[in-house]
């Protein structure tokens, strides 16, 4: 799903999103001092050429002194000089800070989106977050690096020429002001629009993003499915209507440099005719005229570059106001205010209390009313119907989503009193679909105890089975491909394993570990893990008898609520529902019903 805000088109609006880069700018605030300084010192000395022109005209030229013209052009050099010197200084310390703050963005909206809960990432898809972290930056960093210098010059040249012109000859120097008029009006108004346009231009890059990431991470199953036409005309229709909206914007972007082409024009005509006028009448010198239209050349870059930079601060102000978005979000999952360090025995009792859960913004519940203590030590199967809750009731152990009800507690403390690295260290998870990072297999495998030694990695290694690593290339240093792409399923989900049971979690969640091994394999990983399961608790989702069969006690769940709780073979004897179920999902009715000879009617309750 993508999120996306309407953007704010007030100026002010604009200002108090470009006013969020202040923190950012602050640790370079002496290079972005240093950068105003020389472009205002490099402007200045543009205009001291103008203003020794009507000097030069009416002294040494009017009177053919050449030996008053040397040290006149000599100063006239030396500001020259001084111009391209502050021009070098500029460009060097606009450069390092705007670089420096690009990165300390970049790293902020990189841990932040780290520390941001589970439910934000459902509802963001992974292309708008990668277009805020990638051409949203840049384009900060773009403006930070050129369009907010130039901006603030220009735009204090603008003034102080327009100061200047009036106080060379006031009548013309009005006229002059008279003709930007139209060119403030007209120019605001394209500038609106390209905020809208840039805008709409961003987010449909974040769709575009979206779809070429699915496209790559999905791409076995479009060719299996022989899509590839199909999904390829989804994303034609997506980047034509990107194409589209560029194009919008480009006219709005040459219709402002049009104005802000054609305007200087017009007053250059001003200048010439009220210019010759007066000459004519004796009210201005040609000196004067000369130096006035001197003074006028200097403000056509500024004029000219105004339209481009208003722009660009526009599409910089909707990059920050879609970055903003991100680092606004609540951070529902967090450590509460009073949490502290508390003592969590290995293993330890897990508890969920009257626990209720709802997603964000949906319907119903999927957790009411959930029961259940975990004894030290006791492995706890899970069972239930496709979507009855279970992946959702392990993912509240390690608070990947917080109970919106009741509690879960770990050794009798509610798991949001203890600070989150404690916690997630103490429970160790392994999912369903093993998802491995673009590191070696050592670094995947240690990833939540970089800490662990050798022997440990080897031992997680040995009751995951994973001793296949051994035979890779580089052994433990080969680098998996992205996402583990380059090994099995099966070779995945061992590795996965590995990483869950590393170190001897208190607390044990595995999300059906064992889906995609076959038969031998798990029997080999079922062996290793018993090892395992008898030293820590222990909370296994099971669509399998032969996982079922590892666990000491197994919960019923149905439709959200637990409904039994007790020994395999006893609710597999008492409970009709836990029967069919484990008949309808496994095919294994038969062989289970060979294991009921013996079974004991006393541990089998329902909360
Ligand atoms: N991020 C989400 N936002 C909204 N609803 C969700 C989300 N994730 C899961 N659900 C819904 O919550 C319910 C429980 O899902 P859950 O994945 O916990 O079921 P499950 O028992 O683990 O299913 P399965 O056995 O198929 O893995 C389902 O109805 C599912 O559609």
């Amino acid at each position: 799903m993508t999120e996306t805000a309407a953007p704010p088109d007030d100026s002010r609006g604009r200002l108090s999103a470009l006013a969020r880069l202040l923190p950012f700018a602050r640790p370079y605030r002496g290079l972005i001092a240093l950068t105003f300084t020389g472009a205002l010192l490099a402007t200045l000395a543009q205009l001291a050429v103008p203003l020794l022109t009507p000097a030069i005209v009416e002294g040494p030229i009017a009177s053919g002194d050449r030996g008053a013209l040397v040290p006149l052009l000599g100063l006239a050099l030396l500001f020259g000089v001084a111009e391209a010197a502050l021009f070098f200084l500029r460009r060097w310390a606009m450069n390092i800070s705007s670089l420096q703050l690009e990165r300390d963005l970049r790293d902020t909206l990189y841990q932040r989106l780290q520390r941001l809960p589970v439910a934000f990432h459902d509802h963001w898809s992974s292309g708008q977050l990668l277009s805020r972290a990638t051409s949203d930056v840049s384009t900060i960093r773009r403006f930070i690096g050129f369009g907010a210098v130039f901006l603030v010059v220009n735009l204090l040249t603008c003034v102080v020429v327009g100061v200047l012109l009036v106080l060379t000859w006031w009548p013309l120097g009005i006229a002059v002001l008279a003709t930007t008029l139209p060119l403030v009006f007209f120019g605001m108004r394209l500038e609106k629009q390209y905020n809208v346009e840039s805008r709409l231009i961003q987010d449909e890059q974040g769709e575009l993003a979206t779809d070429v990431e699915e496209a790559v991470q999905g791409i076995r199953v479009v060719k299996s499915l022989g899509r590839s036409r199909m999904v390829f005309g989804r994303y034609d229709r997506k980047a034509l209507r990107l194409r589209d909206l560029e194009l919008g914007r480009v006219r709005t972007l040459a219709l402002i440099w049009c104005l802000f082409e054609f305007q200087p024009q017009i007053t250059l005509a001003v200048i010439l005719v009220g210019g010759a006028l007066a000459v004519s009448s004796g009210a201005l010198t040609v000196g004067g005229l000369i130096g006035f239209v001197a003074l006028f050349t200097v403000l056509l870059w500024p004029i000219l570059s105004l339209g481009f930079l208003l722009a660009q601060a526009q599409e910089t102000a909707s990059a920050c106001d879609r970055i903003g978005e991100l680092l606004d979000a609540p951070l529902t999952v967090r450590d509460s205010p009073g949490a502290r360090p508390a003592a969590v025995a290995t293993p330890a009792r897990l508890r969920f209390e009257h626990v209720g859960f709802r997603f964000p913004g949906a319907g119903g519940p999927v957790l009411t009313d959930v029961d259940l203590e975990v004894e030290p030590g006791e492995t706890m199967a899970l069972v239930g119907a496709t979507g009855s809750g279970k992946t959702t009731m392990t993912a509240l152990v390690a608070r990947l989503y917080d109970v919106t009800g009741g509690r879960v507690t770990l050794d009798g403390h509610d798991v949001r009193d203890l600070p989150l690295a404690q916690l997630r260290t103490v429970v160790a998870t392994a999912f369903e679909e093993a998802t491995l990072f673009s590191m070696s297999v050592r670094e995947n495998v240690t990833l939540g105890r970089p800490d662990a030694g050798d022997d440990e990695v080897a031992e997680a290694l040995r009751v995951a089975q994973a001793d296949f690593v051994h035979d890779l290339p580089w052994g433990l240093d080969t680098r998996v491909g992205e996402q583990g792409l380059s090994l099995s399923g099966g070779q995945r989900q061992r590795l996965a394993l590995a990483r869950a049971v590393l170190g001897r979690p208190s607390v044990l969640v595995l999300d059906d570990p064992l889906s995609a091994l076959d038969v031998h394999t798990e029997a080999l990983v079922e062996r290793a893990l018993r090892d395992v399961l008898a030293e820590t608790t222990a909370l296994v989702v099971a669509h399998r008898a032969s996982t079922v069969l590892l666990a000491d006690r197994v919960a019923l769940l149905e439709d959200g609520r637990i409904t039994a709780v007790g020994r395999h073979t006893d609710l597999l004897a008492q409970v009709p529902a836990y029967r069919a179920l484990l008949s309808s999902e496994s095919g294994l009715a038969g062989s289970l019903d060979a294991g009921r000879a013996g079974t004991d009617l006393s541990g089998v309750g329902c909360p």
